[in-house]
């Protein structure tokens, strides 16, 4: 038994022994599992402490990678704010004020801005704290800051003064509790009309007056063209209204007519340039009220409130009173010049109008910046331009000029111009030795004429001619006006021709034929050119241009356009005096004969300045047709050459003998026709005052008288005309067909007599004081022969009246003045022609036998510094002799054979072919 509880016993050891050993090994693991999850707790727990604080390091590094992001951001958008705010307020709108100067902005470029201080934004460079006003709206001021507003309305208003072009902004000012003392420093600008005050009870009338601005420029300058005068501007480049500023500075309660207008001033004020700056009014709340409130700490403005913005300080008064007192001083000497482009079309514009109605094109703006139209054509027909010197005549006539070249094809419109004053100011449109341009539409310039009214008679000569030959073209095809020609005939060349003449009056002076003529032409002129198209404009400065008109009331009554610059006289009807208060580069222009009615105010555009005007010169130059000729110019002052002119070119001599008629052997000449037909050759003696450059000349056929006479002292004249006579006549004969005999009795003529005697090579023999006598007698002989007439012979004799004593002396039976008048009576008819130069009307008539002589003989004349009264009695037609004044290089030519009247002639001058 003790063996089985033994045994049991030690069974049950054994067996707790197991349980201990196995308790104890899984004591054990289980500590072991214990421990290892202590050390991964502690392990997590050192894990779990470790990872906030990673994460706020992360955190805080991000934060502030961002701060400096948007640091930076700022700092870049500030910088561009900068930027921004330089270009909305360049120059005066934003400069500081140790820098500042006015600076007008360009044309049509906005005005901008106007800056009033910073804002300060912490950690970066203040931004210009900006308000616009000028084109954009209105500032209310408030708050108890009162220097600090009356600092902000210098500023606004200095920058704007300083940024527009002096005289285009206009301050009003109502003050009532200082009267005027807010705007102190603006005072300068009074005097110019730039700055108004108004008493304390003024105010309605100023809003009233303001509305009534409004209306106006509404009305009559944006017309429903334009939504506002900045949109005028932009698209014309013109600022033909000022800008209106009205400060209003606190006063009582507004009455309820007032307060209305106000409002109506904040809606509809800023399109019109009407602006309102207000302290101690309230504006209602409309887009365009800018509201800055002042406190000592600095201002507010209107939306952005959370903005501080520190102001400048007021502009230094000795800035504000200097800058007003300059502007003033340039509004006192006149607007400045508006620029010529104004007045002409858009590029794609050019030439494109019809002229058959008439010619229309603006000359300059008008008072409400509409343009002034000049017409001419059916009404008005004709103009009358009139200024004292130096108050634009002729820069108005360029203007004009331009202005229709720019708009009318050459082919619509033609240009004759005539400029009697010392000077050369229409030969711009010439082709000149420097630029070869001219003007397409100018066929005729006329220059340095003031001596010679016949180049005025000339032209108005040729216009007569043109308008018969209108009249006749319309009478063809029964039609009586140009509109109606132009119609009926589309491929006739049919242009308006405008006759501008510059200093008329020089044209009428004297109670001489030209003058009678030229009264005459112009009035025919000026009463039929009207149908025709054929328009006159007469300039003058002086009111004796006027006057010399005044006698001929119905030439007048033509000239119903009228243009008077500024102080003109009897331009206008005799009750209108709008030109005696006109500003200067103004122009009252007239389409009722000058009846105040009528009156339209235009600036007129600067047009005189020669690189604007060569510019476009060249540009409608480079439009012409390829066959366009150059317009002619006449220059009073130049010396034609004979070499140039066209009719001496044309000369030819006659075709050669045909084989046969004129063997070898045969005389020269003898068989050939004669030189010029039966009309006999021709002798070129200088060039006709004419518009085409002709050449006077006297034929020289077989009949008795063909002898020509030079009369005067002065020798190079002489000389000049016996030159251009026989190297004309040379040039119609084949060398050797004509014989030329040179005497030269005046030593001061030798040189051109010699040249002229090399010239004529071996046709030309040559006698001196010495030989003449030989001369005459020979020639004479020659003439006694019978048989045909030989070879054409021409004397040419210089200061023949020195031979006298030599040809007084008997050779034989006969003194050398026998011969020479035998000569002289029987020769042309044997082709032998005396040229011969007189030195006095006396010495050529004791020539040719005493005072009471006949002078048959000489068929013709050209008279140097010979008074008319002296060339009287068998040379001339009826009593008391031409009306001719002598002058430098001119000659009165006088054929008894075709003239009725002397011809003025300028010689041509030396160095010819
Ligand atoms: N509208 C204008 N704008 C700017 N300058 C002008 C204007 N009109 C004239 N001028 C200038 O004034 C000066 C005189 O003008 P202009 O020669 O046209 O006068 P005028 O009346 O023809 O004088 P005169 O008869 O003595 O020649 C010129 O220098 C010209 O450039």
């Amino acid at each position: 038994m003790a063996d089985v509880r033994s045994q049991l016993t030690e069974r049950v050891r054994e067996m707790l022994s197991h349980a201990l050993g196995s308790a104890l090994d899984r004591l054990a693991t289980a500590r072991t599992e214990a421990a290892g999850a202590r050390d991964l707790l502690a392990r997590t727990r050192q894990a779990a402490e470790r990872v906030p604080r990673r994460s706020a390091g992360l955190r805080d590094q991000r934060i502030a990678e961002l701060d400096k992001r948007y640091a930076a951001e700022i700092d870049t958008l500030a910088r561009r704010a900068v930027a921004e705010a330089h270009r909305e307020s360049p120059g005066a709108a934003g400069e500081p004020w140790p820098t500042w100067t006015p600076a007008p902005a360009g044309r049509g470029e906005p005005v901008g801005a106007l800056r009033l201080g910073d804002v300060e934004l912490p950690g970066v460079d203040p931004v210009p704290a900006l308000l616009p006003l000028l084109d954009a709206g209105h500032v209310e001021l408030s708050g108890d800051d009162r220097a600090g507003c009356d600092a902000v309305v210098a500023t606004l208003l200095l920058r704007a003064l300083g940024r527009a072009a002096p005289g285009a902004v206009r301050l009003v000012g109502y003050d009532p509790d200082q009267l005027g003392g807010g705007l102190a420093g603006f005072a300068p600008l009074a005097p110019a009309g730039l700055l108004t005050f108004v008493g304390p009870g003024g105010l309605a009338r100023l809003l009233d007056d303001l509305v009534d601005q409004v209306r106006r420029i509404n009305e009559t300058v944006l017309a429903g063209e334009y939504g506002s005068l900045r949109e005028l501007a932009a698209a014309t480049g013109r600022r033909p209204e000022p800008w209106r500023v009205a400060v209003l500075l606190g006063g009582d309660e507004l009455s309820r007519h007032e307060r209305g207008q106000l409002d109506r001033l904040v809606r509809t004020g800023a399109a019109c340039g009407v602006h309102l700056v207000v302290r101690g009014i309230d504006l209602p709340a409309e887009p365009g009220v800018h509201r800055i409130v002042l406190t000592p700490d600095g201002a507010r403005i209107g939306d952005y409130p959370d903005l501080p913005v520190r102001l400048d300080p007021a502009p230094p008064a000795t800035l504000v009173t200097e800058t007003c007192r300059r502007i003033a001083e340039r509004v006192n000497e006149g607007p400045p010049p508006t620029p010529f482009t104004d007045l002409l079309p858009p590029d794609d514009r050019m030439w494109l109008e019809n002229s058959a109605n008439g010619l229309v094109a603006p000359i300059g703006d008008g008072p409400q910046g509409r343009q002034v139209q000049l017409t001419l054509g059916d009404y008005p027909p004709h103009a009358l331009i009139g200024g004292p010197s130096g108050t634009g005549k002729t820069n108005l006539i360029f203007a004009w000029i331009g202005s229709l070249a720019t708009r009318y094809s050459p082919a619509e419109l033609e240009f004759y111009l005539l400029d009697f004053k010392e000077g050369v100011s229409f030969a711009r449109f010439a082709q000149g030795r420097r630029d070869p341009s001219w003007l397409p539409h100018v066929r005729l310039v006329g220059i340095n004429v003031n001596t010679d009214r016949e180049f005025g008679l000339a032209l108005l000569r040729f216009l007569a001619e043109e308008l018969r030959n209108r009249a006749d073209a319309a009478k063809r095809h029964e039609v009586t006006k140009l509109a109606e020609l132009r119609a009926v005939d589309p491929d006739g060349h049919w242009p308006r021709i405008v006759a501008v003449v510059d200093e008329f009056q020089m044209l009428l002076a004297g109670r001489d034929a030209v003058a009678r003529e030229a009264a005459d032409l112009l009035e025919d002129l000026a009463r039929r050119g009207r149908s025709q198209g054929i328009h006159l404009v007469l300039a003058s400065q002086d009111v004796r241009g006027i006057e010399a008109l005044w006698g001929r009331p119905a030439l007048v009554a033509q000239f119903t356009l009228r243009i008077a610059l500024p102080k003109a006289l009897r331009i206008l009807a005799e009750r209108n005096d709008e030109a005696q208060t006109l500003p200067r580069h103004h122009a009252v222009v007239n389409a009722e004969s000058g009846m105040a009615e009528g009156n339209q105010v235009a600036r007129i555009p600067a047009a005189s300045d020669w690189e604007t005007w060569s510019e476009l010169q060249h540009r409608l130059w480079r439009m012409r047709t390829p066959d366009a000729a150059p317009a002619r110019l006449f220059d009073g002052d130049a010396v034609p050459r004979l070499a140039d002119a066209p009719d001496f070119r044309a000369l030819t001599p006659p075709a050669p003998a045909r084989s046969g008629d004129a063997g070898a052997g045969a005389p020269p000449g003898a068989a050939a026709p004669p030189a010029g037909g039966a009309r006999g050759p021709v002798a070129l003696l200088g060039e006709i005052i004419d518009v085409q450059a002709r050449s006077a000349g006297m034929r020289l056929p077989r009949a008795p008288g063909r002898n020509l006479a030079v009369l005067g002292t002065r020798v190079d004249e002489a000389c000049a005309v016996l030159d251009a006579a026989a190297r004309s006549l040379a040039r119609q004969h084949r060398p050797g067909t004509a014989r030329f005999s040179l005497a030269c009795l005046d030593p001061d003529a030798d040189l051109p007599a010699r040249a002229l005697y090399d010239a004529l090579g071996d046709d030309a023999a040559w006698y001196d004081e010495e030989t003449v006598a030989e001369l005459m007698a020979e020639t004479a002989a020659g003439l006694t022969a019978g048989g045909p007439p030989g070879e054409p012979h021409y004397l040419l004799l210089y200061a023949v009246d020195a031979a006298t004593a030599r040809l007084e002396a008997r050779v034989g039976q006969r003194t050398g003045l026998d011969h020479l008048r035998r000569i002289l009576h029987d020769g042309p008819e044997r082709r032998t022609h005396v040229l011969a130069w007189w030195r006095g009307v006396a010495r050529m008539r004791s020539d040719l036998g005493g005072p009471a002589s006949r002078t048959d003989q000489i068929g013709a004349w050209v008279a140097l510094d010979i008074q008319g009264a002296e060339l009287t009695s068998a040379l001339y037609p009826g009593t008391g002799g031409p009306d001719w004044y002598p002058r430098p290089w001119r000659g009165l030519f006088f054929d008894r054979a075709v003239h009725r009247t002397g011809q003025v002639i300028i010689p041509y001058g030396p160095g010819q072919p």
